[in-house]
Order: structure tokens, then sequence, then C-alpha cells
């Protein structure tokens, strides 16, 4: 945390955290001349009934306290804008990161963890580092101070004083360990919260299929009723340090009253001497506490800043190549490809498939035998564990990783449209496509006709993950923004099994006018898309068993006629 405080916070920022440091010690400064000034003006001006001087010291505190306001605000203005700055500067790489991770990352972890790392975690480092770790410093220096200046007018009378601070150091101590644990498991809790908060957005359509509101609603209470209690903790933790604290400061004013007052009527402290005694031990409970409050947010801090190094140090396991990808027709070879998640035991085992340009390959087999995981090896979202996939003769683990994704045009069952127009999801992969193109591929994927139908025809926003538009509607628009890149190759993973029989006539249609030149992969189990093939891969258990057209399957009377018989060619 200190290394990162010293290379992200104080080194890019320095200059600024340097006049809003000085701004703060002045601000201080301030705060401890006013009791001295008190002093000046019991002893001196009251004694000798001096009206200039009085004067004088009136204007003089207007002042002092003017010049403590202005320092605190640029000490203020300053920190917010460099903790500002480095906490957008934190999330751009963060996000960076992120994108950057393997699939596999954002398969195995909670979206609302990650999205949590990205707010809660990152503003508990902001209030670590521009606003607890300065106050930790400087209140513990005007601390020091006030203790400096007390021995200074009167050591004896400092030292009985003293006598009361260890108790409010063990107190506000042990305070501190307690809120902080709470604070983390808080931290958890809303974490929690947030990614329930995910989930059931995701999920409102099965939620409200299921009628299952009211269950979700006492998972997502409970969630909240834990954070709740954890927060209600530390505000009863709080609500007794304060009083606390106060009280101990109460003792020591009064150790300060009957030793000091003893002092004075023996005339070896003067009445002013001892006002500003008490002045200087009233403002200790303050500093003390804002100490505590940053040491408790400065571990809160730590931690959150530990849960981001974990989040940016988990290692990659897919990497780029870095060769473009050779301008093809989209050759593509499974070379004895065997394959498993690392949780599990082998999914896919000696796959050797060659699919030629033009040629489209449908890929059928019970549920669970491997074949997305086919899909996610050509993608390049896991490597294989043994063989290789190449495409136009070069091992894709070689070639710079967008250049290969940029040649496969990968349409999933459900596609995922983005906030925005029809126009700029088509256009999505390829920012500069003109509108010509937007229409070419519109037209390609059989979409314009419907699109031009709409309110406002290219220009009309498909709403939330494309919800204002049919299934099909969504599909076609998916087709059409693969489409633009040109790719060699189109994957398409169970393309119309989301959809009802005319939408998937429609879907494809589209999708045969756009194979037309591209080596095609289906993932499919509707027989009408099965027998547009040209080529079927059957898989069971990893393995390819049968391979051959509809009609030569059908013949050979093995397991693929048998599934197609019994209609159970995998979902
Ligand atoms: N990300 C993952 N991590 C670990 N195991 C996985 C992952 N994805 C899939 N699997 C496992 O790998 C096996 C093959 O899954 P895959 O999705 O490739 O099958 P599939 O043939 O496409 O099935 P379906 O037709 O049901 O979609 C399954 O046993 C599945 O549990």
């Amino acid at each position: 945390m200190y290394t990162f405080y010293w290379q992200k916070f104080i080194l890019p920022f320095w200059p600024k955290v340097v006049i809003a440091l000085a701004s703060f010690l002045m601000a201080s400064v301030a705060g401890l001349a006013a009791p001295i000034i008190i002093k000046l003006l019991i002893d001196n001006v009251l004694a000798d009934g001096d009206l200039y001087q009085l004067h004088f010291i009136t204007a003089g505190i207007v002042v002092l306290y003017l010049l403590r306001g202005i320092f605190s605000y640029v000490y203020g203005y300053l920190m917010a804008k460099v903790g500002n700055r480095l906490i957008e500067r934190m999330r751009q790489e963060m996000f960076v990161k992120l994108q950057s991770k393997d699939y596999a990352y954002f398969v195995n972890n909670q979206t609302g963890e990650v999205i949590s790392l990205f707010s809660n975690d990152l503003t508990l480092i902001q209030q670590a580092v521009s606003v607890s770790i300065p106050e930790f410093f400087i209140e513990t220096l005007n601390v020091l101070a006030i203790l400096s200046i007390m021995i200074y007018f009167d050591w004896q009378l400092s030292l009985v004083t003293f006598a009361t601070l260890p108790f409010i150091f063990l107190v506000v101590g042990y305070f501190n360990k307690k809120t902080a644990k709470i604070g983390m498991l808080m931290e958890d809790s809303l974490a929690k919260v947030a990614s329930f908060l995910h989930q059931t957005l995701l999920s409102a359509t099965i939620v409200k299929s299921y009628s299952r509101e009211e269950y979700e609603y006492r998972k997502f209470s409970q969630r909240i009723h834990q954070a709740a209690e954890e927060f209600l903790k530390m505000q009863r933790l709080n609500a007794v340090l304060v009083p606390l604290v106060e009280f101990l400061a109460a003792i020591g004013l009064t150790v300060i009253i009957w030793f000091g007052g003893r002092e004075v009527i023996d005339g070896e402290l003067t009445i002013g001497g001892m006002f500003a005694f008490l002045v200087y031990i009233i403002n200790v409970p303050a500093p003390m506490r804002k100490i505590a409050q940053a040491a408790t947010s400065l571990r809160m801090g730590t931690v959150a800043w530990e849960r981001i190094q974990q989040f940016e140090s988990q290692p990659r396991t897919i990497f780029d190549g870095g060769m473009e990808a050779p301008k093809g027709h989209g050759l593509v070879e499974f070379r004895d490809v065997s394959f498993c998640y690392s949780q599990n035991t082998g999914i896919l085992h000696h796959i050797n498939l060659c699919a030629r340009p033009g040629e489209i390959i449908a890929i059928v087999g019970p549920s669970g035998a491997g074949k997305s995981s086919v899909a996610n090896l050509l993608l390049r979202l896991y490597d294989p564990t043994s063989g290789g996939i190449y495409v136009d003769g070069v091992d894709i683990r070689e070639l710079n990783l967008a250049s290969h994704r940029k040649r496969i045009g990968f349409i999933q069952q459900e596609p995922i449209l983005f906030h925005g127009t029809v126009r700029e999801n088509i256009r999505y992969g390829f920012p500069g496509a003109s509108d010509a193109k937007v229409e070419w591929a519109a037209r390609m994927a059989d979409a314009h006709d419907f699109i031009l139908a709409l309110p406002n025809g290219y220009e009309t926003p498909v709403g939330e993950l494309g919800g204002l538009l049919s299934g099909g509607q969504r599909q076609r628009i998916a087709i059409a923004r693969a489409l633009i890149l040109e790719p060699a190759i189109l994957l398409l993973d169970e393309p119309t099994a989301a959809l009802d029989s005319q939408s998937e006539r429609q879907v494809m249609e589209s999708i045969r006018r756009a194979s037309g030149g591209r080596t095609t992969f289906i993932i499919t189990h509707r027989l009408s898309t099965l027998m547009a093939s040209d080529r079927v891969v059957y898989l069971a258990n990893g393995c390819i068993v049968e391979t051959g057209t509809h009609g030569e399957l059908l013949q050979r009377g093995g397991l693929y006629a048998k599934a197609v018989a019994l209609e159970a060619l995998g979902a």
C-alpha cells in the first residue's frame, strides 16, 4: 500500500500534494496558536487593561481563523482533486486489465463482486489515500505539537495531565481494531448484495415467469439485513467511542483544574497559562479521534488494495501470439486436439477435423458432449491441452488475438445487443463502416426490410440488451454485425434454438446467404439446419464418433441415425 502510495499518488501529483500538505500544516499551526493568544489576552491585555492590545488581539483571532479556513479549503480541495484523478486513472487501468482477462476469469467470478471492486473498493482506497494517510500523519504531528507546547509551558502540569493519555490511546486502539474487522465484513456483505442485485436484474424474466419475487425478496432481505447489522455494529462502536474518549479527556481537564488551580494559587502558573492548558487539552480528543478513524480507514483501504492486487495479479493463460493473421480463405484444421477445463478431466479427446472454405459443418451431439468447447477453442477463449488448431495453415496460438478473432463471425444462441441504435450495433466491430456498408451487411443478413419498418429505421434504439426487438430480429442484427467484418469463418452456436419456426426459417435464410464462400460451423440440434449442412460431425463424450453428410450418416444407421430417430440431437 505504501509503495503504491508513493508511486501512484505522491510521485505523479507531487506539486499538488506538497501544496495541500503545506496548507494542512498551516491550518494546524493556526489552530495551535489560538490558546497562546488566549494566554496573552488574559495575562497581559486583561491584567493591564490595555484596550489597544485588546482590539489588536481580537482582530488577530479573526485573521487567524480566516487563514485557518483558507488553508483548510486549499488542502481539502487539492486532496479531493488528486484523489479523484488517482481513482479515475486506477479505474481506467483496471478496466484495461479487466478487458485483457482470460474468458475463464469471467466464467469463474461473480459479476457483482467484480463491480464492487470498481466501486466500493476503489472508494475505500480513495478515502485512505487522499484523506486518511495525510490526516493520520498531520494529526499525529498536531497532537505531538500540542503536547510539546504544554510541556514547554509547564512540564509538571503536563506530566500529570498526560497520565490520562495512555487510557485514551488504549481505548481508541481497541475500538479501532474492532471497527476495522466489522468494516471488512461489511465490505464483503456489500459486494454480495451487489452481486445478488446484478443476478436479479439479469434473471428478471425467469423470476417473473416462476413468480419467485417473494423468494428473491427474502434472499435479498437476508443479505441486506446482514450488511445493515454490520453497519449498525460499526455505528454502535463509534457511538460508544466518542463519549468514552470525551470522558477520558474530561478527566484530564479535571486534573488540570485541580493541579493547575493549585499552581495558580501558589503563584507558579498564570491564569492565562491555565486557560491555555485547558484549551489545548480540549483540543486533544478531536485529532486523536481523527487518527483512530484514519487508521481504521487505512486498514480497510489496505484490504481493498489487496483485493485489487489479487484481481490484477491473476495470471493469464491465453497469450497473444503477435503474428498478424494472414489473409486467407479460412481453411480450419483441428489437429489431434484434446482439451480440459482446469477443474475437469478430459472434455475433448483427439479431435481431427478439416473444414474448407465454402463448407457448412454442423456439429451435433448429446448435451455436454463438448460442442461449445470446440467453439471456445476456435475462438481462442481457451487453448487446447494438446494438439493444435490451424487456420490457413498457421497455428492460431501464433497469431495476434484480435486479428484472429476478427476473422471469425461468432453468433450465439442469445445475441447480446448493446444499448444504442440498430446502426450502432451493426457497426460495433467496424466503427469506420460507411452507411452503405451497414446496409450491405443488413441485406446480407436479411435484416434490411424489417429494419426499415422500425419506427426510426436504422436509428431505432434497440433497448437494453436489444429488448425492444424480437428474438429473430435480434439474431439477424447479430448476423449483420458479424458480417460487416467480412469474416472468413462463421461460427454459430445454436443460432436458432431460441426461435419459433417462422423466425427460424428467416434466420436460416440469412445464415445460408451469409455463409456463401465462408467456412461455417453450426452447432445445432435442429433437423432443418442439419439438412442444410454439407457435413455433420457427431460428437459424443468429447470424441468425434461419426462424420459425413446427413444422408450418409442416416444410411449408416449408427449413433447419429439413432439420435435423429429419437429426435435427440443434443441441445
Ligand atoms: N467454463 C467451464 N469450466 C469448466 N467446465 C466446463 C465449462 N464449460 C463447460 N464445461 C463442461 O465441459 C463439458 C462440455 O461442455 P460443452 O458446453 O462444451 O458441451 P455442449 O456439448 O456444448 O453441451 P450443450 O449442448 O448442453 O450446450 C460439460 O461437462 C461441462 O460441464
